[in-house]
């Protein structure tokens, strides 16, 4: 199976970091190479533009690939959404000048839109019924309704700032975007595909949890047990020749806080939280 990933840019790192913590360590790391070798003789990873990805996808360079929504979408190409990985999240919205007159979608009619995502926007304005000229451009798009080339521009955005700056405001959502692992339809029940879903998928599930151990008196434990959520209820082991459990659970990250000070309140002591590499379901 071959497993195309962004060769740069902000999704390089996040995405081979995904994998390293999958177990499909990469041979001699991911730096200037076209393709990598993993520890799974049957998994090569290939490097390329983060928009090229569905085109390798689609013709068959690779099996699966790891990219934006936004990427797949403007490829037009269909191919099968197999996981929301929930990293390089963004919108791609309809954006024009603060203080001009474009304040609905409506308002773009018989105006210049200039974008990166040329097909995103051609069937946004389709859908919406609205006849709008679209202008293609491979960077700072945000600049365009300034210098008289466009109107208004549909970019990606994601903490406001670089349509700040320019003073753009937002006028519509045009699509929510994260990285997602896309396969070729052919291939959903490939085994292997299958593996490598359950691998990345308990990476996420691991994420936001965390694994607590603890000693307990015996006769707290129904207390400990009520003070924690636990996926399916803790462990209990005996601690050899005494009166004292050891509890062993896994909880939400977030109630991590709360859960410490309650389970020491109830007697819990020895309380140890780690972080999880993966949990398989
Ligand atoms: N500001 C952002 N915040 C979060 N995600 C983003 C942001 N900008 C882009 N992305 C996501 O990352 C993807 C790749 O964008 P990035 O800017 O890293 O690559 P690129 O510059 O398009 O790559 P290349 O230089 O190869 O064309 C986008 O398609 C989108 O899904
Ligand atoms: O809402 P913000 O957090 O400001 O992010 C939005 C900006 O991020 C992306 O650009 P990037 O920084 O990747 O530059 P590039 O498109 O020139 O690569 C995108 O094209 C926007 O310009």
């Amino acid at each position: 199976m071959r497993i195309a990933v962004p060769n740069k840019g902000r999704l390089h790192e996040p995405t081979i970091d995904l994998l390293e913590r999958a177990g499909l360590h990469l041979d001699n790391g991911a730096e200037r190479k076209l393709y990598a070798g993993t520890v799974d003789p049957d998994v090569t990873v290939l490097f390329a533009r983060a928009a090229d990805i569905p085109e390798y996808v689609r013709d068959g360079a690779a099996e699966v690939g790891i990219t934006g929504l936004d990427q797949v979408r403007e490829s037009g190409h269909r191919l099968a959404e197999l996981l929301d990985l929930e990293y390089g999240k963004c919108r791609l919205v309809l954006a024009a000048p603060e203080d001009g007159d474009i304040e609905s979608v409506e308002d773009v009619s018989g105006k210049i839109v200039a974008t990166e995502f040329p097909h995103i926007a051609q069937s946004y304005f389709e859908r919406q019924g609205i006849d709008a000229e679209v202008v293609e451009v491979t960077g700072a798009t945000e600049l365009t309704p300034h210098v008289e080339m466009a109107d208004a521009i549909i970019d990606i955005t994601s903490t406001g700032t670089t349509l700040r700056v320019n003073r753009l405001a937002v006028v519509d959502e045009v699509l929510s975007s994260s990285v997602r692992l896309f396969a070729r339809p052919e291939v959903v029940d490939d085994p292997k595909v299958a593996q490598l879903v359950m691998a990345l998928e308990s990476v996420r599930s691991a994420e936001d949890k965390r694994y607590l151990m603890m000693n307990a008196p015996r006769e707290k434990l129904d207390e400990v047990k009520e003070v924690i959520p636990g996926l399916g209820g803790p462990t209990v082991m005996d601690v050899a020749g005494g009166d004292t459990v050891a509890v062993h659970a896994v909880v939400n990250e977030r109630d991590v806080f709360e859960v410490v000070s309650d389970l020491k309140n109830v007697g819990a002591s020895g309380i140890l939280v780690t972080e999880i590499e993966r949990l398989v379901k």
